[in-house]
């Protein structure tokens, strides 16, 4: 597709585009967002773009009120979506969709909705229940409106992402899901839309949760135990809450009590600054030095 972004706010208008966009052949490719959007939704679209060449890159944006509880901060979300529109036509999305809530669920809230299963009660799902079969569902929905051949989501949302690759996998949907590296700032907090609720002390405190990563990362040949007593060392410094902080396998089970040099493990932690909720993890090779 060529000619900058195209922003459509319905369903027919996308169909339409799309379809013009597959007759002249190579692949769609998805980026699903919520706006307000920052760098580390820039890199996923350039990944996009990168994978769909002379394809097709639609960029959704969506404050999806079914992934929200009660209480949470829905009404507050940021939305910015002139400069959302700004930041796709610069990375070289085709097609901007940002429907309202009616566009997406016409009937209210759907009667059939897709269950997460284990995964999506843990973790982030124990702390918001029914938070991921929010997720899902849009992104069912998105799957089934934008009929992606690829979408890129990012690593910053582990368990989203986990659960989302299972999703494709369990209802075999045949969308090549593609996980990408989480941006930071130079002080090594993860980008994320919610930082902007921070204050200055705030955001001084919330560098708490990458160098309790960092600091893991930095002990992993130690052991499990060991990088867990110097991440919370970190946290504990700092005026964070902290939600929880675990070492799983890459699938976000639980790891054997004894594991091989070299295991491949995940880092997830979540914590509150204030009132704002944040999540980051990392990747670590266990009993390696490396
Ligand atoms: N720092 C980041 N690096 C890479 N990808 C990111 C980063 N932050 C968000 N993403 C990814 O962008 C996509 C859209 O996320 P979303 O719009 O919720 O942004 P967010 O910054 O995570 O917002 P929130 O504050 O709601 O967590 C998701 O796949 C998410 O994992
Ligand atoms: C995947 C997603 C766009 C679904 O609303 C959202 O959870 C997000 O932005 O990570
Ligand atoms: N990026 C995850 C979306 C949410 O917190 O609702």
């Amino acid at each position: 597709m060529s000619g900058g972004s195209r922003l459509v706010g319905t369903r027919e208008e996308l169909a339409s585009l799309l379809a013009t966009a597959r007759a002249a052949g190579g692949p769609v490719v998805l980026v699903p967002t919520m706006g307000a959007l920052h760098e580390g939704h820039a890199s996923l679209m350039r990944l996009a773009r990168e994978r769909a060449g002379h394809g097709v890159v639609v960029a959704s944006v969506f404050v999806n009120p079914l992934q929200f509880g009660p209480g949470e901060d829905l009404d507050r979300y940021p939305r910015s979506l002139d400069a959302d529109r700004d930041l796709c036509a610069r990375e070289g999305v085709d097609i901007v969709f940002a429907p309202g809530v009616d566009e997406v669920y016409p009937g209210g809230e759907p009667q059939v909705t897709v269950r997460p299963g284990p995964l999506g009660k843990v973790l982030e799902g124990k702390i918001r229940p029914g938070h991921f079969r929010g997720v899902l569902t849009v992104v069912a929905k998105l799957f089934g409106l934008v009929r992606p051949d690829v979408a890129v989501f990012g690593e910053k949302d582990y368990q989203q992402l986990v659960l989302i690759r299972r999703m494709v996998l369990d209802l075999n949907m045949g969308v090549e899901v593609v996980g990408a590296p989480t941006v930071r700032e130079a002080d090594g907090l993860a980008l994320s839309s919610r930082n902007r609720y921070l204050d200055a002390e705030q955001r001084l405190a919330a560098t708490a949760l990458g160098r309790a990563l960092h600091a893991a990362e930095r002990n992993a040949a130690y052991g499990v135990q060991v990088a867990l007593d110097e991440a919370r060392t970190e946290l504990r410094e700092h005026l964070v809450d902290l939600d929880y902080l675990v070492v799983t396998d890459p699938g976000l089970g639980e790891l054997p009590p004894v594991v091989p040099p070299g295991t491949e493990a995940r880092m997830l932690v979540a914590a509150r600054v204030g009132t704002t909720r944040l999540i980051d993890n990392v990747p670590l090779v266990l009993g390696r030095a490396s």
